[in-house]
């Protein structure tokens, strides 16, 4: 990368901003789920504070719309674990602007770390969605980069963002604006797999950010040999083909969108053939498995076992395999089976690059113990997708070139 790094950066004592994806699953008991992307990012802010830097955090969790988004999308338990982590305290700041916030980091010692409080509350202001984070506000960077000397974006899983966090603080930092250990190792990866794959190149595309990714696949069908389609991405492409969805996840005004990639793909794009479905979004619910239609009252929560088989056949033979999105609700143990399968079978793919992208998708082969036979775990999913499309990832544009 021609980009500054943190190693290019001067650290002692200084007021090291640092944008990291912490973006985890939280348990419905308020528990960090799955720390890997905390984990990723441990070797930058080790180093920042080794080299006696002041170490001040950023990072966003879910999405925050209204005011009641906001309690149970506190980084309050990611500072607890980040905590145990770095077996070091962690001062945790629960505001994103004000005195609270500059009185803490202008307290801080050196080598000592800070946890902002999640960057998206500042897209609920007085119970308005103003967006000031996921809209890149000016004000809102220029303020965050005032707060610190030099700033790292180790954030890979937000690259494909626009935000204030990322881009803002960046563009307000000319020439001091340095990738971390983690973004560089992501994107040497992810390069060095996907830039020339080797094929049968494969992409499994699941999960339930449908807006958000259905349109990489007309990008991706550019690319890959095959495009599987399963877990909650796959009943908007059902509808498009005139199958009954019955209570599944359909985002109706993508449906159009579905019908394009249809009639471009061919034979290209794989779809479930039957899925396991619910009577209610529960562990506990009645359930079966269905050929195609499913009926009102039913949701698609897991590909059923054909399914398996057909995608299994498609697996067989790639030499690399890029795979974002669970297959089902994995988090629910009933509906863990699909992704759970394609996970171990992409385990015994000997000769094949496997990699695995996004906050969801890598808890969910660490949970299920099959991380350990894939090639790569990339912390980015969305951000894994938009690089394979070949564009650039505002997140990394923004970092100041050497
Ligand atoms: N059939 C489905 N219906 C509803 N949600 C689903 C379905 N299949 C998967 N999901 C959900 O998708 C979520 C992950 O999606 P996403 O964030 O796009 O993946 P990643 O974080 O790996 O990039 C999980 O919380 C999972 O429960
Ligand atoms: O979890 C993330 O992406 P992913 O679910 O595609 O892996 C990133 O933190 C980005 O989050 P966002 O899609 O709410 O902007
Ligand atoms: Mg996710």
């Amino acid at each position: 990368m021609a980009k500054l790094t943190v190693e290019d950066l001067p650290l002692e004592g200084k007021k090291v901003l640092m944008r990291v994806d912490f973006n985890v699953p939280i348990t419905d008991d308020g528990k960090v789920g799955d720390d890997n992307r905390i984990v990723a990012a441990l070797p930058t802010i080790k180093y920042v504070i080794e080299h006696n830097g002041k170490a001040i955090l950023f990072s966003h969790l879910g999405r925050i719309k209204k005011e009641e988004d906001k309690p149970s999308k506190s980084l309050k338990p990611v500072a607890e674990r980040l905590s145990n982590l770095l077996n070091k305290p962690v001062i945790f700041v629960p505001v994103t602007e004000g005195k609270q916030l500059e009185d803490a980091i202008n307290n801080m010692k050196d080598g000592e770390v800070l946890l902002v409080q999640n960057t998206r509350y500042e897209d609920v202001k007085n119970g308005e969605y103003v967006k000031r984070e996921s809209g890149n506000d000016p004000e809102l960077g220029k303020y965050w980069a005032s707060l610190g000397d030099v700033y790292v974006n180790d954030a890979f899983g937000t690259a494909h963002r626009k935000h204030a966090s990322n881009v803002g603080i960046a563009t307000n930092m000319p020439g001091k604006a340095a990738a971390g250990f983690l973004m560089e190792k992501e994107i040497k990866f992810l390069g060095d797999a996907v830039d020339n794959p080797q094929r049968p190149f494969v992409a499994i595309l699941g999960g339930a950010k449908v807006s958000d990714k259905i349109g990489v696949i007309d990008h991706l069908l550019d690319k890959a040999d095959k495009i599987i389609i399963g877990g909650g991405m796959a009943y908007t492409f059902y509808a498009a083909k005139g199958i009954k969805t019955g209570d599944s996840l359909v985002e109706k005004d993508k449906i159009d969108v579905a019908k394009q990639i249809l009639d471009k793909a061919g034979d290209k794009l794989v779809l479930p053939i039957d899925n396991v479905v619910a009577d209610k979004f529960d562990n506990d619910a009645n359930t079966k498995v269905v050929e195609g239609d499913i009926d009102d009252g039913w949701m698609a929560l897991d590909i059923g076992p054909k399914t398996i088989a057909e995608f299994e056949d498609v697996l067989k033979d790639a030499k690399t395999v890029v795979w974002n999105g669970p297959m089902g609700v994995f988090e629910k143990p009933n509906f863990a089976k699909g992704t759970l399968a394609i996970g171990k079978f992409l385990g015994t793919l000997d000769n094949a690059t496997t990699i695995v992208g996004g906050g969801d998708s890598t808890a969910a082969v660490k949970q299920l113990g099959v991380a350990d036979q894939l090639t790569h775990i990339s912390t980015g999913g969305g951000a894994s997708l938009t690089y394979l499309e070949g564009k650039v990832l505002p997140g990394i544009a923004a970092i100041s070139e050497k």
